[in-house]
């Protein structure tokens, strides 16, 4: 095997993260586990394809006697008992780093995934932050003089590190001539650099993983943090990961999961935004019954998503594993009282939801969330510091329940695809230049939102789909035309031909064909042709 890199990358700390030391143990990563990655990602299509045929998917017979079975996860440690509030944002740049460290919140997600643009520069960033982050070191100078360090005064957020997606790649690391695998990159430096001075401290290495589709993908984990900890003398168990539950799949696999992952696993999350994207990817073909409301319909009170949240509670109570609540999107804007209101009020109810329903904690996308969060769960926990003890024996969620999409209320409109549009493009266009989280319209897009938009489109194209507020049916043709009307609103709004011509053009292009409704054009995920941009846009600098 060998490794090599593109370039450094233009961070002050970049040969320090990417030492020969660190490089080396990527290389052992992709020696053991590349291979197994490479083969578990093919074989998502052919699933997928026979659930869409079949509408439906099963709880796995041979893993009856997993989900039947006596067992429980490995007892959470001290640093991750308290959960009730979780602030999510990206590590770079490093103001927010600081930022979300200091809000108060008990964790911090710090996301190289949806919140995140995979730039080569923002990765290392990311890295070389969570790296002096992870020694007390953090610290930024804006240009205009205003400095931002770690607080003193109150405890800092304890951090729990999502690296990328199985299906993204580092092509600014190759390994055998090949790209590398995102995940074990971000995993691999952040792991390396970090994981003998959390472990002293009692403080990790914890992970969030993302976007899985099969229990056979979480066991790779379990493998790769097996090793990892092996090849650095950490013991066995010190690392632990909460799991995404945000594919449709996932959800008929929540005690299979955890079963995998069990020396390792401190929870499940509900990831609501990609689990929504993932029932529109996988039964974009199946008719009538799996057509989704507008985005903004669609509500975690629809049966499907109370089907889904209700079965991770349980799930993980029942296994003594944290059940933590995902994104409400709305955003404070301290420029805007009556936003910030709103928002705090659709916080406030999603939040109260969750904690009621026996959740332990949920996130927040803004510091100005942390407070309404942790009232919220502070009111139902009372002196506890979680509720795992809340067992939910009444709830018993069957295949039908998790799959009934026809019967969340809401419609599907024109302005909805105008709107879905115009979030498409515009988040697409920030994302390739280098902001992988962005307000928009009071809202938190990141790249599971925009997923929801534009795959909802094809979907509407392909099953002929006809909007409810004008009648007309919804085509490629009528698709392409609203298309050009959001781009002229965007180019004026933007109001900069430059950046327009850099971000948005590109943005509007990439939309415009992954919503067409043909076959040979749904692209699985958004961010692997943007990625494929974003390099190009840097080559050609
Ligand atoms: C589907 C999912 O996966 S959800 C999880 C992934 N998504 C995310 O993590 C999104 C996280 N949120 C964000 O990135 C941001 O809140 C945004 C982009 C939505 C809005 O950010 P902004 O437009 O900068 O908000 P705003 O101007 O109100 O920020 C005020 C301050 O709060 C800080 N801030 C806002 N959100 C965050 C955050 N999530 N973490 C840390 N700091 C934050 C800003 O940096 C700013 O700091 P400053 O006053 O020192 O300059
Ligand atoms: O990652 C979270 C989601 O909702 O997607
Ligand atoms: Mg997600």
């Amino acid at each position: 095997m060998t490794i090599s890199i593109s370039r450094i990358p233009n961070v002050p700390a970049a040969q320090d993260i990417l030492s020969d030391e660190a490089l080396a143990f990527i290389e052992k990563l992709h020696e053991r586990f590349a291979g197994t990655r490479d083969e578990l990602v093919a074989a998502r299509d052919e699933r997928r394809a026979e659930y869409s045929a079949a509408k439906r998917i099963d709880f796995d017979p041979e893993t009856e006697h997993v989900r039947n079975g006596d067992w429980k996860v490995a007892e959470a440690p001290e640093a991750l008992r308290d959960r009730r509030v979780e602030i999510t944002g990206p590590a770079s740049p490093a103001k927010m780093a600081i930022n979300a460290l200091n809000s108060g919140a008990k964790v911090w997600l710090a996301d190289l995934e949806d919140a995140s643009t995979p730039s080569w520069d923002n990765v290392i960033d990311a890295i070389a932050n969570l790296s002096a982050a992870a020694r007390g070191e953090l610290s930024f100078s804006q240009p205009d003089g205003k400095t931002y360090s770690l607080r003193t005064d109150a405890p800092l957020a304890v951090v729990v590190v999502r690296p990328r997606g199985w299906h993204l790649n580092e092509n600014n690391v190759q390994v055998n001539g090949k790209p590398a695998v995102g995940a074990l990159v971000d995993f691999g430096l952040h792991f390396f650099h970090n994981a003998k001075v959390l472990a002293e401290s009692g403080q990790g290495p914890f992970y969030y993983l993302p976007k899985m589709e099969h229990y056979l993908e979480v066991r790779l984990w379990n493998e790769i943090f097996t090793f990892a900890q092996q090849e650095l003398g950490i013991e066995h168990g010190t690392v632990r990961a909460t799991m995404l539950i945000e594919t449709i799949p996932a959800a008929f696999q929540m005690d299979e999961f955890l079963y995998e992952l069990r020396d390792h696993v401190s929870g499940l999350n509900a990831g609501r935004w990609d689990y929504l994207f993932s029932i529109i990817k996988t039964f974009r073909e199946a008719g009538a019954d799996f057509i989704m409301p507008d985005r903004a319909d669609v509500a975690m009170t629809a049966p499907m998503m109370r089907a889904y949240t209700e079965l991770l509670v349980k799930t993980c109570h029942k296994r003594g594993a944290f059940a933590m609540g995902g994104m409400a999107a709305f955003i404070p804007n301290r420029r805007e009282p009556e936003v910030t209101e709103a928002a705090f009020a659709k916080v406030r109810d999603d939040k109260t939801r969750e904690a009621t329903d026996g959740f332990d904690g949920s996130w927040v996308a803004h510091p100005d969330l942390v407070p309404i969060c942790r009232e919220v769960f502070d009111s139902v926990l009372g002196e506890k510091p979680n509720q795992i003890d809340k067992q939910r024996p009444e709830v018993e969620v069957t295949a039908e329940q998790l799959l009934d999409v026809a019967s969340a209320p809401g419609k599907v409109t024109e302005a909805g695809v105008r709107a879905n549009l115009y979030v498409a493009v515009a988040y697409t266009a920030v994302w390739l230049s280098g902001n992988g989280a962005v307000a928009i319209h009071n809202l938190m897009e990141d790249a599971a939102t925009a997923e929801i938009s534009r795959s909802q489109i094809w979907q509407q194209i392909r099953n002929e789909v006809v909007a409810e507020d004008t009648g007309n049916t919804i085509t490629a043709e009528m698709v392409s035309t609203l298309l050009a009307e959001e781009v002229e609103r965007l180019r004026g709004e933007v109001n900069d031909e430059e950046r327009f011509a850099a971000y948005y053009q590109p943005a509007a292009e990439l939309i415009g064909k992954l919503v067409s409704g043909r076959d040979e054009d749904f692209v699985d995920f958004l961010t692997l042709p943007a990625y494929e941009l974003l390099e190009k846009e840097y080559v050609s600098k």
